[in-house]
């Protein structure tokens, strides 16, 4: 693990988030699937009552997942705890190079708010064609690249221990969370970041034309419309995914001498 190896992760899943997005402007906004009051009041097994088909649709998606052993890997976190346990397949044997204690650290809750109430507005159109399910679907997917991507802070926030233990541990002793945030931003990387998702949003999300004005037929003029419109992109990252990262890497450090 190197600071490197964390930073090519994180590029990596830049990919699967925009495709994911991608994917989620295909559908109309869907808005009853979202809605509590349109599965009726004491719907759902074993549920929260009143929960939306979202909520129901991503618990019991993440219910099979969890039978087939995906939280059996640091890298994934679930937004439902639950008691299903692993049976589908034997397990392997996972070695973490996270620090037990600060394992947990997630900010789910936060992406599940955001990922519904600021960026999904912003992503679909208005409309409802009944597809409920392949929205939700695609819903899940986004949550989950969202979630992988945010959570890996505790990953970043190893390397960068390891690499200034001794500086890191005082601040951890201190409870210094202000220090600990200014120490492991770098603003450079942060634009490097920012400016390579908004470029990746245009390439991925434009339209192919054979015969096209360029060899590959990309379509550069600046006519193009794009799948996902680039500059949310850059705002997802700039207002929630980097800053979200950046909280949870503080979290897991302070836990990181527990
Ligand atoms: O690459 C890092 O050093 C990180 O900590 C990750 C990240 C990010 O979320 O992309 C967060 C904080 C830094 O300021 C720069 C980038």
């Amino acid at each position: 693990l190197s600071l490197d190896t964390v930073r090519d992760f994180l590029t990596r899943e830049e990919d699967t988030i925009i495709f994911s997005l991608i994917e989620r402007t295909r559908y109309p906004l869907n808005r009853p699937a979202y809605d509590p009051d349109y599965l009726g009041a004491g719907h759902g097994h074993g549920h929260r009552l009143n929960a939306s088909f979202a909520e129901l649709f991503v618990s019991e998606s993440e219910a099979v997942q969890s039978k087939a052993g995906r939280y059996q890997s640091l890298q994934e976190i679930p937004f439902f705890a639950y008691r299903v346990p692993f049976t589908l397949a034997p397990p392997y044997n996972f070695t973490s190079d996270l620090y037990p204690a600060a394992a947990f650290v997630n900010v789910n809750d936060a992406i599940w708010s955001v990922y519904f109430n600021n960026l999904l507005p912003l992503l679909a159109k208005n409309g409802d064609d009944g597809n409920y399910a392949v929205t939700v679907d695609s819903d899940l997917a986004c949550l989950q690249a969202l979630s992988r991507r945010i959570n890996y802070g505790r990953f970043v926030a190893e390397v960068k221990y390891r690499g200034d233990q001794q500086t890191y541990t005082s601040l951890i002793q201190s409870k210094d969370r202000d220090a600990l945030m200014k120490l492991l931003t770098s603003e450079a990387q942060e634009d490097v970041v920012k400016r390579r998702v908004e470029k990746k949003a245009v390439v991925f999300g434009q339209s192919m034309a054979l015969g096209g004005p360029t060899e590959t037929g990309v379509n550069n003029s600046s006519q193009a419309t794009f799948k996902v419109d680039p500059s949310v992109v850059y705002n997802l990252y700039d207002q929630w995914v980097i800053p979200l990262t950046k909280q949870v890497e503080v979290e897991y450090l302070l836990h990181r001498l527990d």
